[in-house]
């Protein structure tokens, strides 16, 4: 691991245009060495964030930009809880990536069989890859210390061998999902977590406090190669007590 970096923010107000710059800069890096710019994208808050600091951005080029999904919830593009169905209505309608470079799940399809085919779309984007390598993947962290749809003490925390794996019991609704596993959120060049909120706080200490080995599936994003951050607001880390970064206005990650 290219070294674990955890950076507070006095409020979530804070921290999302920084967020955006490290997504533009993450972006820039990796279309000038590799021609395209691979991103897993999460839902709960971040989809109000990326949506409103992405596209305020200036210059924003998202045309080779090739965007999936680190886990999705099984249920049609126009139900709420649909997370392709947020980004699409709140940010893809404002940006210009192509709808071909956005890799949704089938939701007409059985829990297993949407894993597999999303599995396939996958290794098709990604045909050099035994584990598809993002350039970024942006996760959330769950009161549980769940992240994607890997929650604490289920099987699918040791899945070593698939890309995306279903889950239909998961604890938080709706029960039927798909999630990248860790070996590809492991992958990753970069991976950043966003986390804010007072009721984190105590997940928090755990997951980046705690012994090796921890319950918590968030403490168990480690990339292999990659970098790590963690970008919390001031109550999310008001029980930590290891150095954090303080980044003042303007200061690009
Ligand atoms: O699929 C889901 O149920 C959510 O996407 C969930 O996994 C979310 O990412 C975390 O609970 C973090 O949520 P916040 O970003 O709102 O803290």
């Amino acid at each position: 691991m290219a070294g674990r970096r955890v950076v507070v923010f006095p409020s979530a107000a804070e921290l999302g245009p920084v967020l955006a710059s490290l997504v533009a800069s993450r972006a820039e890096k990796a279309i000038s060495s590799r021609g395209r710019f691979t991103l897993g994208l999460s839902g709960g808050s971040l989809v109000n964030i990326l949506s409103k600091e992405l596209p305020a951005l200036p210059e924003l080029d998202c045309s080779k930009w090739v965007v999936g999904f680190c886990d999705e919830r099984l249920v049609s593009f126009d139900d709420p809880e649909s997370t392709y169905g947020l980004y699409k209505s709140q940010l893809f309608s404002k940006v210009n990536i192509p709808d071909n470079a956005v890799l949704t799940i089938d939701s007409s399809l059985s829990v297993q069989d949407c894993a597999e085919d999303y599995t396939r779309k996958l290794k098709k984007a990604f045909p050099d890859d035994e584990f598809p390598v993002f350039d970024l993947l942006l996760l959330g962290m769950g009161p549980d210390g769940h992240t994607c749809s890997l929650f604490p003490d289920h099987p699918l925390l040791e899945e070593n061998k698939k890309i995306v794996a279903p889950i239909s019991d998961s604890p938080k609704p709706p029960p039927q999902r798909v999630t990248m596993t860790f070996p590809v959120v492991n992958a990753a060049r970069c991976v950043s977590f966003v986390s804010t909120g007072g009721s984190k706080a105590q997940v928090l200490k755990e997951v980046l406090e705690g012994r090796e080995g921890s319950v918590y599936p968030a403490a168990r994003v480690a990339p292999t190669k990659g970098e790590l951050f963690w970008l919390l607001d001031d109550p999310a880390a008001a029980s930590l007590s290891i150095h954090v970064e303080r980044p003042g206005s303007g200061e690009t990650l």
